[in-house]
């Protein structure tokens, strides 16, 4: 696994999450010697990951889905595993519709009038290189830190642009990689998720970035050989409720009763951590970290077709929308081409919207959007398949926690510190790909060594 083993006599550590975290945790930690037992909420693995099927079988995720470049530890484990992966569709023009102008366009960047263009282009040239100067270990000690997280991204924003375009693309980006306003996030905050993502292009690319890639049988399946690894360890319906320490070990109550260990990870998004009842109190700059670590909000909605019939039309699927309520699209069609399927996000503020809205307001809503994009083919859906993070009683929201203005610089270390014998993990305490499933891997291996660390120390 990457870790140096260090020889301790075999103890009980359990472990908070059926995500890829605490799999990978568990799994390092039962490698390791250890007795592990897992306590997920849910009744199945994945968390933040879910693939369903379609009425013809096509698997679903409804959840994450893409993997690309960089993201070694995620690729490693597929390739370990035997987990097929296909490229994603991306061939043909892009559309945006901005200012009530439909454009079609390949690369980037849309043809906007050359004003805005260029300032579109030199402010994500400016975000880049501010993001390439962050402390994505320490974000603390990025230069600068405590101006950079004294702002929002929105007020970087307005004194940065120059044009609308160059303020929208800002916000979009907000929105489609960190599912969030840009008036909620802290400024360094976006700098170190960018700099932890290697940088703007891999963030937002297809082919070369992190989305280029797709599991053939959907996500699940990885997170389904993984859990085979570990599988009688966990225990499901289990959802945590209290951690008690004493001077010998933790007990966890859980909806099934109690379990009695030596040390335990918690693997959730710290604002559902924060939830948890813990004796003694946790020191107060852990419980003000997870007071300010807000969930992104997101809807995932999928549409199916007999075909993907934008493709006729030379279209990659691919789709910026300003008037919403849907703001991102792409072809997610299975690698066979059949049936075609459209994935559309709504993202932040809108999420946070029409996550209150009937199912059938959404859809209505979703399917005028498309058809403005795509054409009247786009109202021929035959199925419709959506999920709204926010109401996941066991995520409350995603694609991950962020930071807030002032959280980094005065709590920041209190993400991964760990609290007596309690550990933190999770894709949000990742420095690299942080939010992304490579970022989870990352932080149950981290915390794996940090025990085994710990434990031959103690
Ligand atoms: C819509 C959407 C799209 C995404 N797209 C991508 C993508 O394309 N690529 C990518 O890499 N990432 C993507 N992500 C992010 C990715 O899914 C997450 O970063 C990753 O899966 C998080 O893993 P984790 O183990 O850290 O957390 P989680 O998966 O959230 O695991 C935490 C586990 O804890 C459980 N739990 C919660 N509360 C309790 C409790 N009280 N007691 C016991 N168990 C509890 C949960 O049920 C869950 O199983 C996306 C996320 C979403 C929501």
């Amino acid at each position: 696994m990457g870790n140096t083993p260090i020889h301790t006599a075999s103890r009980h550590i359990a472990v908070i999450g059926a995500g890829f975290a605490g799999l990978t945790a568990a799994r390092a930690l039962k490698a390791a010697g250890h007795r592990v037992t897992v306590l997920e909420a849910r009744d199945r693995v994945g968390g933040r990951i879910n693939t369903k099927a379609a009425q013809d079988g096509t698997p679903v995720d409804v959840g994450g889905q893409w993997i690309g470049p960089g993201q070694d530890r995620v690729i490693a484990l597929a390739e370990e595993l035997g987990v097929e992966t296909f490229p994603s569709y991306e061939a043909g023009e892009n559309l945006c519709l901005y200012d009530g102008k439909l454009m079609r366009f390949a690369g980037l960047m849309p043809p906007h009038e050359p004003v805005g263009l260029a300032d579109a282009e030199a402010i994500f040239g400016a975000l880049d290189a501010l993001a390439a100067s962050a402390d994505a270990e320490r974000p603390w000690e990025t230069p600068n830190a405590k101006e950079l997280d004294s702002i929002t991204f929105e007020q970087w924003i307005v004194r940065t642009a120059n044009t609308p375009e160059a303020a929208f693309w800002m916000r979009f980006l907000a929105n489609s990689v960190l599912a969030a306003d840009s008036r909620e996030l802290s400024m360094l905050h976006v700098m170190v998720y960018i700099k932890a993502g290697g940088g703007l292009a891999s963030l937002i690319g297809m082919s070369g970035g992190a989305q280029e890639r797709r599991f053939t049988k959907g996500a699940q399946h990885l997170a389904e050989r993984l859990a085979d690894t570990v599988r009688d360890d966990i225990r499901f319906n289990c959802p945590v409720t209290s951690i008690t320490q004493d001077g010998s070990g933790v007990t966890i109550e859980h909806a099934g009763g109690t379990l009695r260990a030596d040390r335990v990870v918690v693997t959730l998004p710290p604002a559902l951590a924060g939830r948890l009842r813990y004796s003694p109190a946790l020191p107060g700059q852990r419980d003000h970290l997870t007071q300010r670590m807000p969930m992104g909000a997101c809807i995932k909605i999928q549409c199916f077709y007999d075909t993907p019939f934008w493709r006729e039309d030379g279209l990659s699927g691919m789709a910026v929308n300003q008037d919403g309520p849907i703001s991102l699209t792409y072809d997610n069609s299975p690698a066979s081409g059949q049936p075609g399927v459209m994935v559309c996000f709504i993202e932040g503020e809108d999420a946070k919207e029409w996550t209150g809205r009937s199912a059938g307001e959404r859809r209505t809503a979703v399917l005028n959007a498309l058809a403005r994009l795509f054409g009247p083919r786009a109202l021929e859906v035959r199925e419709f398949i959506e999920l709204s993070w926010l109401e996941e009683e066991y995520s409350r929201g995603g694609y991950a926690g962020f930071m807030i203005p002032g959280v980094w610089t005065r709590l920041g270390p209190a993400l991964t510190a760990p609290c007596g014998l309690i550990h933190w993990a999770g894709t949000e305490t990742a420095s690299r790909w942080p939010g992304y499933m490579d970022g989870a891997i990352r932080s149950g291996e981290r915390v794996a060594a940090e025990i085994t660390t710990a434990l031959a120390t103690a």
